[in-house]
C-alpha cells in the first residue's frame, strides 16, 4: 500500500473564489487525499499576463485556506522562471513527495485541451489525472481524447490509491457557477462580490484596490 495521494489543483486564482475551495474540498474528503495543493500559476504559459501579480494572487490563496485543514496554498511556481508548466511543477511534487500518488485535478475542459500542453504525455507517467465533469456532460466518442481517456480509466478510486500515476478518475461534481471573471467585474463595477469569495479574499483585494 503506498501513502495517500496528493492533489493537485492549479490555476490563475485571480482570484481564487468558493468554486475553487469547494472543488479543492470535496476531492480531498472524497478521494481520501492527504492534502491539496493549490497552485497559482506564477507566469501562465496559456493565458495573457494576469492582471495582478502573482505574488497577490498567492496571498490571496493562502488567506482564502487559512485554518482549512487538507488545503495548501502552493508558491512553487513563484519560485521559477519562465512559463509556469504543470509538467515541471509535477515533477517538483513528485521529489517531494516519492511515496505519495500524485493527482492533477482538471476539468473536462481543460482534460480536452491537454494536447496543447507542454510535454503532456509525460503529466500522465508523473500523475494521474482526476477530471471533474459536471453532472450529465459526456466526451463525445468522437472526440480526439475519448480513446486516451477510455484507455486511462478507471471507475474507483483503489487504483489511484495504490499506484503513483497513470490512471485517469472521472468524478461528477456539481460546479458552483463562480469565476474570476465574474468576480473582477463585478468589483470594475463597484459592486459587492461578498459570498463568492471568502471574506479574507474580499479583504486583500479592498486593501489593494485590485480590479478597479
Ligand atoms: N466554479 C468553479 N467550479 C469548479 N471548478 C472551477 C470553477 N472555476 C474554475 N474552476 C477550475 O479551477 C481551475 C483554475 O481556474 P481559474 O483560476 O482559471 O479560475 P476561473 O474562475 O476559471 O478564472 P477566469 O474567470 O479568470 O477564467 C481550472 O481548472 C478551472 O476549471
Ligand atoms: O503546462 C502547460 O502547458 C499548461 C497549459 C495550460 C494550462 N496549464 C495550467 O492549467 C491550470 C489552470 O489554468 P487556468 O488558465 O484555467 O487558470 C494552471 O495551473 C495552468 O498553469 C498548464
Amino acid at each position: 500500500m503506498t501513502a495517500r495521494p496528493v492533489g493537485m489543483l492549479g490555476g490563475t486564482f485571480n482570484p481564487i473564489h468558493h468554486g475553487h475551495l469547494r472543488l479543492a474540498l470535496e476531492l480531498y474528503e472524497r478521494l481520501s487525499f492527504a492534502q491539496v495543493h493549490l497552485v497559482p500559476a506564477a507566469n501562465p504559459p496559456h493565458r495573457e499576463k494576469p492582471t495582478v501579480g502573482a505574488e497577490l494572487r498567492f496571498a490571496m490563496v493562502q488567506a482564502a485556506v487559512a485554518g482549512v485543514s487538507g488545503l495548501i496554498a502552493d508558491d512553487r511556481e513563484l519560485k521559477r522562471q519562465g512559463f509556469s508548466y504543470t509538467v515541471d511543477t509535477l515533477r517538483s511534487l513528485r521529489n517531494e513527495y516519492p511515496n505519495n500518488p500524485l493527482c492533477l485535478i482538471l476539468g473536462m475542459d481543460a482534460f480536452i485541451g491537454l494536447p496543447t500542453w507542454q510535454a503532456w504525455e509525460s503529466i500522465i507517467e508523473l500523475a494521474h489525472l482526476v477530471v471533474v465533469r459536471r453532472p450529465g456532460t459526456l466526451l463525445p466518442m468522437s472526440h480526439r481524447m475519448h480513446d486516451f481517456l477510455v484507455t486511462h480509466q478507471v471507475n474507483n478510486t483503489v487504483d489511484i490509491h495504490t499506484r503513483l500515476a497513470g490512471k485517469i478518475l472521472v468524478e461528477e461534481i456539481p460546479a458552483l457557477t463562480i469565476s474570476a471573471t465574474q468576480i473582477r467585474t463585478l468589483v470594475a463595477q463597484g459592486r459587492d462580490p461578498s459570498y463568492l469569495i471568502p471574506l479574507p479574499v474580499l479583504e486583500i483585494i479592498q486593501q489593494y484596490q485590485l480590479y478597479r
